[in-house]
């Protein structure tokens, strides 16, 4: 469980954090979004102990960093994938990480199994593509088989296989009941990853909701298809609806439950060929949040 309460932290007379506030949850990947500058990074690194508060606290485990004392086996981190030394084969450098924290080499073994670095484990950090790198980070922050991850971007970069596993692997390690921290200025990239979402603008708290409930907030719309598309269009606007007609016998149908939908046209007797709801993405959900923030940098930008 990783705890933040009213935490601020000013570089100078720049706020990068203001007085914010959640919480994160084991058991389920929550991401951490906002725009460039919105304050996850200086966040997490309180979170680390690697930046002091101005005020306020940053818990994991009910302790501050600081104060845990086997910090790998509590906490693991993946920041910077390219925090490595590129001459170091990928089984030294995590084998090194393992004896500095009185780790066995047991665990590195381990770790390269899990995140599928095994037959590479002998060669040099160096020739390694992006992906393979961030696959050391997150062996690396595994190593202390520790209960809560924290990941800063880790999905920047990568390709689709790489997201894929990513995103399996983060899903595998919450569903073991760890907490899994992971940040992101792009709602698209993590969706599908993490199942509640914390977003942040200027330093604050804009939101903290499930996806599903973020998803759902949009407006949407029904597409329906039918050979009888105009019959059904009468059909739907005489309930309310707002129908734009598509091409290939399509309508756009807004004001509607796909329920509803369905129900009018077996009532009228007109064929279905295709009934889905469209959400509102995501993306847009988030935008509208950090609507304000945006602006606010574009203005920024201009000046
Ligand atoms: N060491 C520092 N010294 C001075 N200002 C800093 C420092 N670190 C961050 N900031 C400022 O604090 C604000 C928040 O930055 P932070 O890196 O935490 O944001 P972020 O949400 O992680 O952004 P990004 O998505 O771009 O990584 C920014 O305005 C940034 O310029």
């Amino acid at each position: 469980m990783i705890v933040v309460t009213e935490l601020t932290k000013r570089y100078g007379r720049r706020t990068a954090v203001d007085r914010l506030s959640f919480e994160v949850r084991p058991g389920v990947v929550t991401g951490f979004l906002g725009p460039n500058g919105a304050g996850k990074s200086t966040t997490l690194r309180v979170l680390l102990g690697l930046h002091r508060p101005t005020s306020g606290s940053a818990t994991i485990g009910g302790r501050r960093y600081d104060r845990i004392r086997r910090p790998l086996r509590e906490v693991g981190a993946v920041l910077d994938a390219d925090a490595v030394h590129p001459g170091r084969t990928a089984a030294d450098h995590l084998a090194c990480l393992a004896r500095s924290n009185g780790l066995g080499a047991r665990r590195v073994r381990d770790v390269l199994a899990r995140v599928g670095l095994t037959d590479v484990a002998g060669r040099r950090v160096g020739g390694f593509s992006l992906g393979m790198r961030q696959r050391l980070g997150v062996a690396a922050a595994l190593l202390g088989d520790p209960a809560v991850l924290l990941l800063d971007e880790p999905v920047n970069g990568l390709d689709a296989a790489g997201v894929r596993w990513l995103r399996s692997t983060l899903r595998a390690l919450a569903a073991e009941g760890r907490t899994v921290l992971l940040s992101s200025h792009l709602m698209a990239e993590v969706a599908l990853t993490v199942d509640h979402v914390l977003v942040i603008g200027r330093g604050r708290l804009l939101d903290s909701a499930p996806v599903a409930a973020l998803r759902n907030r949009g407006a949407t719309d029904v597409v329906v298809r039918s050979p009888r598309a105009a019959d059904l269009a009468t059909v739907l606007t005489g309930l309310g609806a707002s129908v734009t007609p598509g091409v290939d016998g399509e309508l756009v149908v807004v004001g509607l439950d796909p329920a509803v939908v369905g129900d009018a046209a077996a009532r009228a007797a007109i064929p279905v060929h295709g009934l889905t709801r469209r959400g509102a993405s995501l993306e847009d959900a988030y935008l509208e949040l950090t609507g304000a923030e945006a602006e606010y940098r574009n203005e920024e930008g201009a000046a």
